[in-house]
C-alpha cells in the first residue's frame, strides 16, 4: 500500500518517468494558511544537481494544488498535490530492460508485477517519489509550530569530513553511502502507543519508506548492547521528565518523554553506479558485466536530511492528532 497515517494520511502515487507524481493528504485541519511559496524551501534543499555527487535531473517541482486548498487555507477536505516529471529521458532505461540492475528494485518488481511494472527511472520505486513525501512535510511542519524537526549528515563513506567522503566515490568512480540523523525539539511526554504503534515503530516505518534505508538507531543505539545499565539509564531530574543524558534517544516504552528525539539512518550506496559490476540478463539467461549509464546521485544520503524531516514530521502530526494535542481549528493549531 502506498498510504500511511492514522487520522493524518497519506498517499502517495506516481512515477519517475510518468506524467507526475503526488500525493493525497486525507484529515488535515482546516484554516491552516498554505500557499506554494510554503514549499518552496523545502524542495529546493532535495532537489538534485545542487550538490557534487547528484543526479543532474532536474525538475521544476511547482507543487500544483488541485483539491483540499482555497482561499489559501486548507479546507479539511483532501488535499491533493502534483509534481510534474518533465526532464524523463527513458531510453536509458529501454536499453538496459532485460539487465536488472543489483540492489535496485528492476528485479524483485519485475518478478512481482509479472513484466507489467513501469521501469523507467525506476517507476514507482524511484527517489523521485520522496518529492510527495516532502510535499507532506511541509504541511506537517507547519502543524508541528514550535516542534523543530532538524536532520543532518554525519558521515559520508564512513568520513565525518563529507566532502572527503564523496571525494573517495569519484576517485573510485563509484557510489557511496552515509549516516543521517535527525533531532526533534519541543516534543511533548506521551506520544505513541505501547508495542505495535510505540512511537520508535511508527517513526521506523516511516523512515524505511524512504528508499535506500537501510538501518536506523534511536538515541544510543546499537551501542547500548555494549554499555552497563547504569551507564545507559537517563537519570530523571525533574517533574518535566527531563533526563541528565539521553540515551534513549527521547522515547522509553514507545512513548516519548519529553527529552530531544534522536534518531540516525543508514543510507546505503546507490545501486546504479558507473562501476562496471555484473547481473543476470533474463533475455539470454547469461551472467554479463554491465555499468550504469544515466544520471544518478553518486550518493543519496546528501539528498535524504530533508526526506527525513519530512517523514519524522509527518508522522509526528498524526501521533499529535491522535494524543489530541492538535487542535481542529486555530492560528497555532496546538491545544
Ligand atoms: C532522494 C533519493 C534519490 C535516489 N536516487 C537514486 C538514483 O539516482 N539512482 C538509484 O539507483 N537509486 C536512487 N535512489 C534509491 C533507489 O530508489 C532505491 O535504492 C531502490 O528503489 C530500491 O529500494 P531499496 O534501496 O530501498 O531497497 C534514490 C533514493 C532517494 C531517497
Ligand atoms: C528524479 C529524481 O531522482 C531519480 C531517482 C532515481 C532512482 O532510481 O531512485 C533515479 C534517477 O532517475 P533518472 O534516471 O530519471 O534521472 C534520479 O534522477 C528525483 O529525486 O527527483
Amino acid at each position: 500500500m502506498n498510504s500511511f497515517g492514522r487520522l493524518f494520511r497519506i498517499h502517495i502515487f506516481g512515477e519517475s518517468h510518468g506524467e507526475s507524481a503526488g500525493l493525497v493528504i486525507d484529515g488535515c485541519p482546516a484554516g491552516l494558511p498554505l500557499s506554494v511559496e510554503d514549499f518552496l524551501t523545502d524542495i529546493e534543499r532535495r532537489k538534485g544537481g545542487n550538490h557534487k555527487g547528484t543526479t543532474p535531473r532536474k525538475e521544476d517541482d511547482l507543487p500544483i494544488f488541485k483539491s483540499g486548498i482555497f482561499n489559501g487555507h486548507t479546507t479539511g477536505a483532501p488535499i491533493t498535490i502534483l509534481f510534474e516529471n518533465k526532464n524523463t529521458r527513458s531510453g536509458d532505461y529501454e536499453k538496459q530492460r532485460a539487465v536488472p540492475r543489483p540492489g535496485h528494485a528492476d528485479f524483485t518488481a519485475h518478478a512481482k508485477y509479472g513484466g507489467f511494472e513501469d521501469f523507467r527511472g525506476g517507476g514507482h520505486f524511484s527517489g523521485r517519489l520522496t518529492v510527495c513525501m516532502v510535499a507532506a512535510g511541509v504541511i506537517a511542519k507547519k502543524l508541528l509550530g514550535h516542534i523543530q524537526v532538524v536532520s543532518t549528515i554525519l558521515e559520508i563513506g564512513g568520513e565525518a569530513d563529507l566532502e572527503k567522503g564523496l571525494q573517495k566515490a569519484i576517485d573510485a568512480k563509484d557510489s557511496i553511502g552515509g549516516i543521517v540523523e535527525c533531532r526533534v525539539n519541543g516534543l511533548p511526554v506521551g506520544l505513541g502507543e505501547h508495542f505495535f504503534d510505540s512511537a520508535e515503530s511508527l517513526i521506523s516505518h516511516a523512515v524505511f519508506a524512504i528508499p535506500a534505508v537501510k538501518g536506523i538507531e534511536f538515541g544510543a543505539g546499537f551501542a547500548a548492547a555494549r554499555m552497563f545499565g547504569t551507564e545507559h539509564n537517563d537519570a530523571i531530574e525533574d517533574a518535566s521528565g527531563k533526563t541528565r543524558t539521553n540515551h534513549a534517544g527521547g522515547i522509553v516504552g514507545g512513548i516519548t518523554n519529553g527529552n530531544e528525539l534522536v534518531f540516525r539512518i543508514a543510507i546505503k550506496p546507490t545501486s546504479s553506479t558507473p562501476k562496471e559490476q555484473q547481473t543476470w540478463n533474463w533475455e539470454t539467461n547469461a551472467i554479463e558485466s554491465f555499468s550504469v549509464k544515466g544520471r544518478h546521485d553518486l550518493c543519496i544520503a546528501l539528498r535524504v536530511p530533508v526526506v527525513l524531516e519530512a517523514v519524522t514530521a509527518f508522522t509526528l502530526v498524526d501521533l499529535m492528532l491522535l494524543e489530541q494535542r492538535i487542535g481542529r481549528i486555530g492560528p497555532s493549531f496546538m491545544l
